[in-house]
């Protein structure tokens, strides 16, 4: 039997499943992460910690009864995109904390280089904004903020990555230093029409080309891991940013084909074919994959706190046990009674792109309870969603009439509901909601010769669970009116 094995490092937690040729799950293991927030609005995660839980998973699935290691064809690893870290070529030591994508502690940075009139020059060539999500001026903030490190990059001991990059180093026992175009995409660095680094944007920025790891394919053979690691070297066989592995693992393979993933984040991707599009409602355009010498573009709405709105519930005001019990306390009211809760704790993203706002509640009664805190929170994620799915809409002139969904929060059946009475169309769940790792596997698969052509990856993505529109539509725009008031009121209200 041919398996492939994903590890999918995601903000929340890091995984590793195996999959056979149809696409089911043979095995899996998960831990969850930390995250640091060391003032407000930054966002940090220690290398080490991702490392290290990558290693717990990987030997989780290798004491497995179920696995025969000799049977793994390839691995594929999907990634937090953005998330940007410097380590030393010699040790593979992290030279400081990652910053993570939803930080904005380089707000002062991009303010910098937007006042330099840089952006539409940008846009052109990364097709995204100028912004802390991005990797570039997370890089520069590194670089001036480590002691020593200008010294280190002189004499070559210094390199960048992703967490996809870092993940092959260590794997590979440091040997290879690649990322791939989906990866590369998101750095701001990345020339999305020539496919290369872009030495006028480097030297725009000041980040020095000797740091960044070589551009690959998506799926192909780049190296092999260290025999000592697995027992034997296993073909890493593909790298790609996990939202675009969703929209591979949802079989997204034609343009106009759309999805949503609930994760830390929500990203809607839409694959729109061999060329890319330029948005002028606040999407970003980026590279969805490249396979044996193609690449696809894709539209992206990206919603920076979907999921962690739930963490918050539980970590921050800890409301509730677990991500779960979130679904029993909503369904607990009719509805919000006029609360709603708008989670702009790392700023807004798509269609607002406001780094400044800070979240807030509105709509408070003396009758409020913790469950209208509650649903309103999950509410939220639908709402930011159909900002982005609307602004999509009018950019592509036409309606998208179903949603394919996946990421942790969709086993959330309330959210589920209520995103589908939103936006008045059908949400459809896979079998698999495990889509991401699916469509990094997938991807191995692939570059293995386990799968020969996409017909045989689409035929192991099944319809699962289905959500049809209950809502009227008075009520939909009622509700509706209610946030966009409550977004005003945050983007007003600066602290
Ligand atoms: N039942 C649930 N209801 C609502 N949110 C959930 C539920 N289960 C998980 N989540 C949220 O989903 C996120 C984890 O999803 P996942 O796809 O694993 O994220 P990531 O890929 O970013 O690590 C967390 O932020 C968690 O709060
Ligand atoms: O951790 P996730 O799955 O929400 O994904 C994070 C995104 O890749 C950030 O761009």
């Amino acid at each position: 039997m041919d398996l492939i094995l994903a590890i999918d490092q995601g903000t929340t937690s890091t995984r590793a499943i195996v999959f056979n040729k149809q696409g089911e799950i043979i095995e899996k293991a998960q831990e969850e992460i930390s995250c640091l927030y060391p003032k407000s609005g930054w966002v940090m995660q220690d290398a080490n910690e991702i490392w290290i839980s990558t290693l717990a998973v990987l030997n989780r699935i290798l004491l497995s009864p179920n696995i025969d290691v000799n049977q793994i064809k390839g691995i594929g690893i999907a990634n937090q995109r953005e998330t940007t870290l410097l380590w030393d070529k010699k040790t593979g030591r992290p030279l400081d904390l990652a910053i993570v994508w939803q930080s904005r502690q380089t707000e002062s940075i991009c303010e910098e280089w937007k006042a330099r009139g840089l952006e539409d020059w940008v846009k052109s060539k990364t097709g995204l904004l100028i912004d802390p999500y991005f990797s570039a001026s997370k890089i520069r903030f590194l670089l001036d903020t480590i002691p020593g490190i200008e010294e280190k990059v002189k004499n070559g001991e210094v390199l960048f990555g992703t967490i996809d990059s870092y993940l092959v180093w260590k794997l590979s026992g440091g040997m290879t230093h690649i990322t791939d175009v989906t990866n590369a995409s998101r750095t701001l660095l990345f020339n999305i029409h020539t496919g290369e680094w872009d030495d006028e944007l480097l030297e725009a920025f000041n980040i020095p080309r000797c740091i960044l790891p070589k551009v690959c394919q998506t799926s192909e053979v780049y190296t092999e891991t260290a025999a000592h690691l697995m027992g034997r070297s296993i073909p890493i066989a593909a790298v790609c940013g996990d939202q675009q592995a969703a929209l591979f693992g949802q079989a997204c393979f034609h343009k106009g084909a759309v999805k949503n993933t609930y994760g830390t984040g929500c990203f809607v991707l839409m694959n729109t074919g061999t060329k890319p599009v330029c948005s002028n409602h606040g999407l970003l355009t980026t590279v969805a994959w490249k396979i044996k010498g193609e690449v696809y573009y894709a539209l992206e709405g990206s919603v920076f706190v979907g999921g962690s709105a739930i963490q918050w519930l539980r970590d921050g005001l800890r409301l509730i046990k677990h991500a779960s019990d979130s679904e029993c306390y909503a369904n607990r009211v009719e509805d919000c009674d006029g609360v709603y809760v708008v989670p702009s704790f790392v700023g807004l993203g798509t269609p607002y792109w406001d780094s400044e706002v800070r979240g807030g509640m509105f709509g408070l009664s003396r009758g409020t309870t913790k469950e209208h805190v509650i649903r309103a929170t999950l509410e939220s994620i639908a709402y930011q969603s159909k900002d982005v799915i609307l602004a999509m809409e009018e950019d592509i002139h036409q309606s998208i009439s179903e949603l394919k969904v996946d990421g942790g929060a969709v086993q959330n059946k309330f959210l589920m509901q209520f995103q589908s009475d939103l936006l008045g169309v059908n949400v459809l769940v896979p079998t698999v909601t495990e889509t991401t790792a699916l469509g990094v596997a997938c991807l191995a698969g692939l570059a293995t010769g386990v799968y020969r052509h996409l017909d045989e990856i689409a035929d192991s993505v099944q319809a699962g669970q289905r959500y049809f529109p209950q809502m009227d539509e008075k009520r939909r725009v009622q509700l509706y009116e209610g946030w966009k008031c409550a977004i005003q009121a945050v983007r007003i209200f600066k602290a």
